[in-house]
């Protein structure tokens, strides 16, 4: 099993860097972790390259009003969908505009974090520590703070 993260936009800041480094530090002690980055453009670009960056993968949309999950259940979703075909799992997160409707409604699931909204880099942080998390949890290890 593989895990992408791809996220529109680039994180400069350098303490968010490296949170973000941290933990998919953590998650690439488990599994291999890719992180992609897409220019921010208009919406035809964007499903043109979520569609390019996703290809043979289970997708996974990021979204506001997405299915609502504790942290075992997000676990048991990364499980299944790591599960099917090639065993790549894409999660896809959008811009300040979010992700393009035909692209979250071609997506195998649509996943919630909070009904809070998150600014995209944040959500993208949220994202990967509930990833590590997830490991753990499947693995029945502790949680490394
Ligand atoms: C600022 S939000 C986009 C807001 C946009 N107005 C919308 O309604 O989609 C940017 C991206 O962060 C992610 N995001 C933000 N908050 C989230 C949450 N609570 N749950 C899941 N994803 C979230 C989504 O992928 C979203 O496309």
């Amino acid at each position: 099993m593989r895990i992408v993260v791809v996220a529109v936009g680039r994180v400069k800041d350098k303490p968010l860097r490296a949170a973000l480094d941290d933990y998919f530090g953590r998650v690439r002690r488990y599994m291999p972790c890719d992180e992609i980055e897409l220019e921010d453009a208009p919406p035809a670009r964007l499903i043109e390259l979520f569609a390019k960056k996703t290809d043979g993968s289970t997708t996974i949309a990021l979204e506001v009003l997405g299915r609502a999950l504790d942290s075992p259940s997000f676990a048991r979703t990364i499980e299944r969908a790591g599960s099917r075909g090639k065993g790549v799992v894409s999660f896809l997160i959008g811009g300040a505009d979010g992700i393009p409707p035909e692209t979250s409604r071609a997506a195998h699931d649509r996943i919630s974090l909070s009904t809070l909204t998150f600014p995209h880099r944040l959500a993208r942080l949220v994202l990967v520590e509930q990833i590590y998390r997830a490991m753990t949890i499947l693995r029945g290890e502790p949680y490394a703070h």
